[in-house]
């Protein structure tokens, strides 16, 4: 919220990046580990005007503390719990316990360590690191009220067929041929917004917000990529963005709106030829992977608040 400072417009925040740790629990005969490894943004949102104005601390809490609380909190937690429960416990601990903290805001990247199978079979205390991140910002305000978003960075998929693209704009600079078989191509960022509007409507079933991650994941998936045998056919990247999201706010109440970014990353058809002719003709066989330019797609989807 701006404040009136000497005439002029104020807004601040101060807080600490990227604090890392990583948490073990274990099963009660010891045996099983299970790991977390996060990296967690703090924002607070306080009545600390006079530091910036003249020469008085006194209403800082120091960025070294809040990172010190990240440790602490850790410590304390004795059971597994998901990455969105542990940014509502730190937001919730700072603006309760100080009294000038109005706001907190915390950003969690999960690491994504996956516990190994060898020889079929579980590894106990064995991991290895995934690929797409699960993320959440945990926005807590005094009075309790939450904002709640979660997310999915780095989802890399591709299909080899079952995509096109035709009947775009044409003009002097169009070179692109239209076709209805291609590869597809991207890496989707995902961030969806929980329906939970205070810390006391947040369900408390353990690991409920794990769980609908992975469920998400494989809602957003599944119509991306469509049936094992037939596939989907995709007529644009916006048109697949488009069935992704309706698909996760048709799936999942609590979820009120969800932003999808998905660059088409090109895979540009080889055709190669010298003075004695062609000599590799392209079949949706032969590519050249890219990584840019890329094309740029994103949108949101929200539930009409009439419906609601
Ligand atoms: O699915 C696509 N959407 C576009 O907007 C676009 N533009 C382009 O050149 N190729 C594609 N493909």
């Amino acid at each position: 919220m701006a404040k009136n400072v000497e005439g002029f417009e104020f807004e601040q925040r101060h807080g600490k990046e990227r604090v890392r740790v990583a948490r073990v629990w274990k099963s009660k005969d010891g045996k099983q580990h299970f790991v977390v490894e996060w990296r967690v943004s703090i924002n607070l949102l306080s009545d600390c005007v006079n530091s910036y104005i003249r020469d008085d601390n006194s209403d800082i809490v120091a960025t070294d503390t809040m990172k010190n609380t990240v440790y602490a909190k850790a410590k304390e937690c004795s059971e597994i719990l998901s990455v969105e429960d542990f940014a509502i416990l730190l937001a919730k601990h700072f603006t309760s316990f100080y009294s000038q903290v109005t706001t907190a805001i915390v950003k969690i990247v999960e690491k994504p360590w996956e516990r190994v199978n060898v020889d079929g079979q579980p590894h106990d205390h064995g991991f290895k690191l995934g690929s797409e991140r699960h993320t959440t910002e945990a926005i807590v305000k005094k009075s309790g009220a939450l904002q709640l978003t979660s997310g999915i960075e780095g989802l890399s998929v591709l299909k080899t067929t079952k995509s096109g693209f035709e009947g775009f704009v044409r003009d002097k600079y169009t070179i692109l041929p239209d076709t209805r078989e291609r590869m597809l191509a991207t890496e989707v960022t995902a961030l969806w917004r929980y329906s939970y509007e205070s810390l006391y409507s947040v369900p408390k079933k353990p690991l409920y917000f794990t769980e609908k991650y992975l469920d998400v994941q494989r809602v957003l998936l599944d119509t991306f990529f469509g049936s094992p045998k037939e596939g989907v056919y995709s007529p644009s990247v916006q048109a697949t963005l488009y069935q992704m999201a309706k698909a996760a706010l048709n799936r999942f109440p609590d979820i009120a709106s969800i932003q999808l970014k998905m660059p088409n990353i090109h895979f540009i058809p080889v055709n190669l030829s010298n003075k004695n002719g062609q000599f590799v003709k392209f079949d949706d066989d032969v590519y050249l992977p890219t990584d840019e330019p890329h094309g740029s797609i994103e949108a949101s989807l929200s539930r009409s608040r009439s419906k609601m």
